[in-house]
């Protein structure tokens, strides 16, 4: 029989579906050294947000078939290393997602009302009713930063309430953010004009810090701020310093840079703020919804069956699986860059499946380049079974077609995608060991492998021009791994594709754009 850890506190419900299929313990508390010491004896490990899944304890494991996080955020996972080893680690989308929304809903109104401190200062046997007078959502601009699951449930709940709703999200269209009553704004407009914000967002690169003392100086004194999403996305420090110096009046936390909280500023702002500990998902339903969905993702998968919310692995056949598996990441690499090449809102997305690869069996490849389209908006969030109603659900249009005479490469995948920043195209095929290569850009061959960070440009191809960029970047400290550079026609138009070390830093990318010679530049994370 197969053998399930447990590591967190889990509903019964999960626990009796597991029990169907597999003996079960529960070891909840266990320090690092003490999951890797006993790993190997398992073939499923069930999480919530407590356990950390890192590199060791994946690479300690011997029989682990799947890891179940019951919950959204798989970031306390260490998913690259979980896919290196074959585990499929799966969640729960959609579990929570009402739990939370109330808890940010809760968070506002019992900030507005100062209910905590109220009815802490009334078991303490006062009565004080002026130290609590409050102040009313009805009419007020209610900011959401992110208008996916949660972050449209709030709207809901808001718009009924009487508020008025601004949206910011690059990744949804106009007209979505319509339907769901929101008028989409640009960051700046929504941090002048809400008298609340709520941040529904995943933390990246981009949301770490995104309430800082420069955007919390553009907004009003009355506003107030409530995190029920992740934790790293306001600096805590200027947050208490803005709610002390009456900047802002107040917030809502759920979520911290650090959990536990440790010793912190924001312990003493009385009444304008409110601290919960990651709360969000607590509920009874919450907890039976994403026990019940992970636990039976679990049993499945340990009776060779597909996960259905697998995040890096996807739910096939062990046979297409197999045959499939290399080009998924190559689909999902094209899908990944050329949204950011089209910029966040993509309308269209056009799939070409070439040589081998125009067949029937190959259409998991466009959810694949799908999933890596939304990556950037949703990361661990979309995954093989979620990406193409995610994608309907914000206006992006599917356009497949096979080309069975694209003879270049044995089968290759050719996306073309359309958004805020144009038209751009991406092709890759598989080389040598199945090393994924891009063999085109916007039209223009190349042969590199994708790296972490790269900068595109179309550029004339004209001498002196790649000194120049090298010297631009070089003066910022910018190391680049590789270069190549893809055209036509000899001093025609040209695509420069480098591989640079790290992130692009701010602003270079518009200096590189004043280079003479250089059209566009772009930058990318993969
Ligand atoms: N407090 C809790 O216990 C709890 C419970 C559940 C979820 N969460 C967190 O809540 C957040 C939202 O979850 P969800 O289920 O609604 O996710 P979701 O994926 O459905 O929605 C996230 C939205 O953020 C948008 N987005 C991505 N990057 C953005 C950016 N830079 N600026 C603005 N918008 C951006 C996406 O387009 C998407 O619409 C996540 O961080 C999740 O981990 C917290
Ligand atoms: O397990 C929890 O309670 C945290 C849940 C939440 O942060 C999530 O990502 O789903």
């Amino acid at each position: 029989m197969s053998k399930v850890l447990v590591s967190d506190p889990i509903d019964q419900a999960g626990i009796d579906i597991l029990s169907q299929v597999a003996t079960v313990d529960v070891k909840t508390n266990l320090k690092p050294a003490e999951l890797i010491e006993i790993i190997g004896e398992y073939d499923a490990l069930m999480i919530r947000s407590g356990t950390r899944v890192t590199q060791e304890i994946i690479e300690a494991s011997t029989q682990l078939k799947i890891i179940g996080r019951a919950g959204v955020g798989v970031d306390n996972v260490d998913v690259p290393a979980a896919t290196r080893k074959g585990i499929v680690v799966v969640n729960s989308p959609e579990g929570n997602t009402i739990a939370a929304a109330e808890h940010a809903l809760a968070m506002m109104l019992s900030l507005s009302r100062h209910i905590p401190d109220a009815n802490a200062s009334v078991k303490r046997g006062e009565w004080d009713r002026k130290t609590f007078v409050g102040a009313e959502v009805y009419k007020k601009t209610l900011g959401i930063v992110g208008l996916g699951k949660i972050g449209s449930h709030v709207a809901h709940v808001a718009k009924a309430m009487g508020m008025k709703l601004l949206a910011y999200d690059p990744f949804i269209s106009t007209e979505r953010a319509e339907q769901i009553g929101c008028q989409l704004v640009e960051l700046d407009l929504l941090f002048q004009q809400a008298d609340y914000i709520t941040l529904h967002i995943p933390k990246t690169p981009e949301t770490a810090n995104l309430i800082n003392a420069k955007t919390l100086a553009k907004m009003k004194p009355t506003t107030r701020i409530i995190n029920c999403a992740r934790g790293g996305i306001i600096d805590e420090a200027a947050l208490a310093a803005a709610i002390k110096e009456g900047k802002i009046a107040g917030a809502a936390l759920d979520v911290f840079d650090s959990e536990p909280l440790a010793e912190s500023e924001l312990r003493s702002l009385g009444k304008d703020i409110i601290l919960t500990p990651h709360l969000g998902a607590s509920t009874a339903e919450a907890q039976v919804n994403v026990a019940i969905d992970v636990a039976e993702q679990i049993r499945d998968v340990l009776l060779g069956l597909p996960a259905r919310s697998a995040v890096n692995i996807p739910g096939l056949g062990p046979d297409i699986l197999e045959e499939l598996k290399p080009y998924m990441q190559l689909a999902e690499t094209l899908g990944n860059l050329v949204g950011q090449l089209a910029g966040g809102r993509v309308e269209t997305l056009n799939v070409k499946l070439q040589g081998d690869l125009a067949t029937n069996k190959s259409q998991p490849l466009v959810v694949a380049a799908l999933k890596g389209l939304l990556y950037q908006a949703l990361r661990e969030r979309v995954n093989y079974v979620n990406a193409s109603i995610e994608a309907k659900e914000r206006g992006i249009r599917v356009i497949e077609t096979r080309d069975a005479s694209a003879r270049d490469y044995a089968g290759s995948l050719h996306l073309e995608a359309t958004g805020t920043l144009g038209t751009h195209s991406v092709t890759g095929a598989l080389l040598g060991d199945k090393e994924i290569h891009l063999t085109d850009v916007d039209g223009f061959p190349i042969n590199v492998p994708p790296s972490k960070y790269m900068l595109f440009t179309l550029h004339r191809d004209m001498p002196g021009i790649i000194g120049k960029l090298g010297s631009l970047l070089g003066s910022f400290n910018v190391n680049i791994a590789s270069m190549q550079v893809g055209r036509k026609i000899v001093r025609g138009d040209a695509v420069m594709a480098l591989s640079i070390d790290d992130p692009l830093p701010d602003g270079i990318l518009d200096e590189i754009k004043q280079v003479s010679g250089i059209r566009d530049a772009y930058t990318v994370t993969l």
